[in-house]
């Protein structure tokens, strides 16, 4: 399981190793791996061409010693400092016949234009977490020049605040980032999560403490994904209740639907909201229509607008989604509060969001008296307004505050509602009201399409029915939503996803119980 940590948790775990000697063998320890990492990416150390942008703390020390290791098995190797550099880092670089450029003078733009223009690979060694504020003047020129597919980020990208991921100004775009110890929170958490590349976790032997922030890899999310056993039927795998569709958005159904039925519900009923036909009692649904045309194994009820006891007859469930395809309204508010007063898990999203806002903004305890969890699903957009309609927040300083920070903004609302929040986005956060959070590290910016978060919601909720508690089965949903999407043919449509599901499920199961190296069976 990845894990991420405050800085303030790195620095307690690094001061026991740095107290005791050898003095400098964390710092040596990082920079062996980068240069692993450096050397398995040239592919040929010897005569690559190789710049450090040299900051003034450990930071650029690490950058500087891997360029002196670099330079020492043939590297040409030119470090670009706008200020006081790491003492023994540019001796140990200018011992092994690498180059310094200032600070004193200052490298000039046309040189460190030139030499990144010419590099085979830049170093960002300008700042890590010992960053405060955003990257002073010299240090954002020279950040400026960093060419992104050609820049590795030492530990953390320059001016991406490692705790928050808050980007304030200049930043380095990084093709990969080498990271020591531990993943630091600022690394998984948008803006800066959109600097970093892919991340390479180097050991340098930290005892850490439990982490501010988790991820799941394949292997907790195939030790976590609900399998049947020889006991299980279709009721005893869960049952989902999904309310979603309506007259006006009937396709959202169809795609929650997919997602539900890929996420291994065993039974799955679903409440679409329809005209009354002409029958009394007799409700039509365009959405019932085209979910059973698109999936004749569910069991569809169609009722009139905000029947509650329409819904709750239709069957026992163990879980409820509500939301997509629905149109805020009273109506929804109606059957959203009657969801609530029940007390199975429930996940809330798209046109029940701002109905919940409003019950929330009525009576702030709402969530309180109930036993199981409620999972809210916003897009940022959504999550400003339900913040606005159950906090009061001002939806602008919400944005700014997600900027700023966003783990800590998802927290408060949270803590706040008593709702489990998961933010969607570029990076995923799943938080429960206790302040546990995850960070989803699958998927592509492909997934920014219309309907695929229909397709999470349905698979989010079967996971609920299935019993996995709602924290996770945000999580693990998220993984697989993501996944699917890596899978997906470009430009993913959200249509193509539940399709990809079933081999995701598979290769992640395959995985689990394949012989792990050295394990006979
Ligand atoms: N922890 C570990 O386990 C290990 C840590 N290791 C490494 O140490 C790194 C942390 O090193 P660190 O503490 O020296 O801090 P670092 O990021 O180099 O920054 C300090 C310098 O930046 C400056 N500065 C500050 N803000 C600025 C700004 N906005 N814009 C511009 N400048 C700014 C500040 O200047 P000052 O304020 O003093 O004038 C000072 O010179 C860590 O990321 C990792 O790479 C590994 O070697 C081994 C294991
Ligand atoms: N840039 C991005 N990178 C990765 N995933 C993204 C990105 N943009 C959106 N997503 C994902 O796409 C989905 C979009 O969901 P949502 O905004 O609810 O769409 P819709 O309401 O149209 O179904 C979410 O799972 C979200 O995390
Ligand atoms: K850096």
């Amino acid at each position: 399981m990845p894990n991420a940590h405050t800085v303030d948790q790195v620095r307690a775990a690094e001061a026991p190793l740095l107290a005791g000697p050898p003095p400098g063998i964390l710092m040596q320890r990082a920079v062996s791996g980068l240069v692993a990492y450096v050397a398995r990416r040239l592919g040929r150390v010897h005569g690559a061409r190789i710049v450090v942008l040299a900051g003034g703390g450990d930071n650029g020390g690490d950058a500087l010693w891997a360029g002196a290791r670099l330079a020492a098995r043939g590297a040409r190797v030119d470090a670009l400092a706008p200020g006081r550099t790491h003492p023994e880092g540019s001796a140990a670089l200018l011992a092994a016949g690498g180059r310094l450029h200032g600070p004193d003078p200052a490298p000039a733009d046309e040189v460190a234009r030139a030499l990144v223009g010419e590099a085979d690979l830049v170093l960002d060694g300008l700042l890590g977490i010992g960053g405060r504020g955003g990257l002073r003047p010299a240090h954002a020129r020279l950040a400026a020049f960093a060419p992104p597919r050609r820049t590795v980020a030492v530990d953390v990208p320059s001016g991406v605040d490692a705790d928050t991921g808050e980007v304030a100004g200049e930043a380095v775009r990084a093709s990969a980032t080498v990271t020591f110890g531990t993943h630091k929170r600022g690394l998984w958490l948008m803006p800066g999560a959109a600097h970093t590349g892919p991340v390479e976790l180097v050991d340098i032997g930290l005892v850490l403490p439990e982490p501010d922030l988790r991820a799941l890899d394949d292997a907790d999310v195939a030790a976590l994904l609900p399998v049947p056993g020889a006991a299980s039927s279709k009721y005893r795998r869960g049952v989902l209740g999904l309310v979603a569709g309506s007259d006006a958005y009937p396709g959202a159904a169809v795609l929650a639907v997919g997602g539900a039925l890929r996420g291994g519900a065993g039974y799955l009923r679903v409440i679409t909201e329809g005209r009354l036909g002409a029958a009394p009692g007799d409700p039509h649904s365009r959405a019932a229509d085209l979910v059973l045309r698109a999936h004749p194994e569910a069991v569809v009820t169609p009722i009139a607008p905000g029947d509650g006891t329409a819904m709750l007859a239709a069957g026992r469930v163990q879980a409820w989604a509500i939301g997509p395809g629905l149109a805020p309204g009273p109506p929804v508010r109606d059957l959203l509060a009657t969801l609530l007063g029940a007390d199975e898990p429930v996940v809330v999203d798209a046109g029940a969001l701002d109905p919940l806002g409003e019950l929330l903004g009525a009576d702030p305890a709402v969530l309180r008296g109930r036993s199981a969890p409620v999972l809210v699903t916003p897009h940022e957009g959504e999550f400003a307004r339900l913040t606005r309609l159950a906090l009061g927040w001002d939806p602008r300083t919400t944005d700014t505050e997600l900027a700023r920070d966003r783990l800590g903004t998802v927290r408060r609302a949270a803590a706040a509602t008593g709702a489990t929040v998961l933010l969607k986005g570029a990076r995923t956060l799943v938080v429960d009201p206790a302040g546990a959070a995850w960070a989803n590290l699958t998927g592509s910016a492909w997934l920014g399409s219309a309907g695929t978060g229909d397709v999470l919601t349905g698979l989010i909720g079967s996971l609920l029915a299935a019993g996995v508690p709602a924290t996770l089965a945000g999580a693990v949903g998220a993984h697989l939503h993501g996944r699917a999407a890596e899978r997906a043919a470009l430009p993913l449509a959200a249509s193509d996803l539940p399709d990809l599901l079933p081999r995701v499920v598979t290769e992640l199961l395959d995985g689990e119980t394949a012989p792990k190296p050295g394990h006979c069976r």
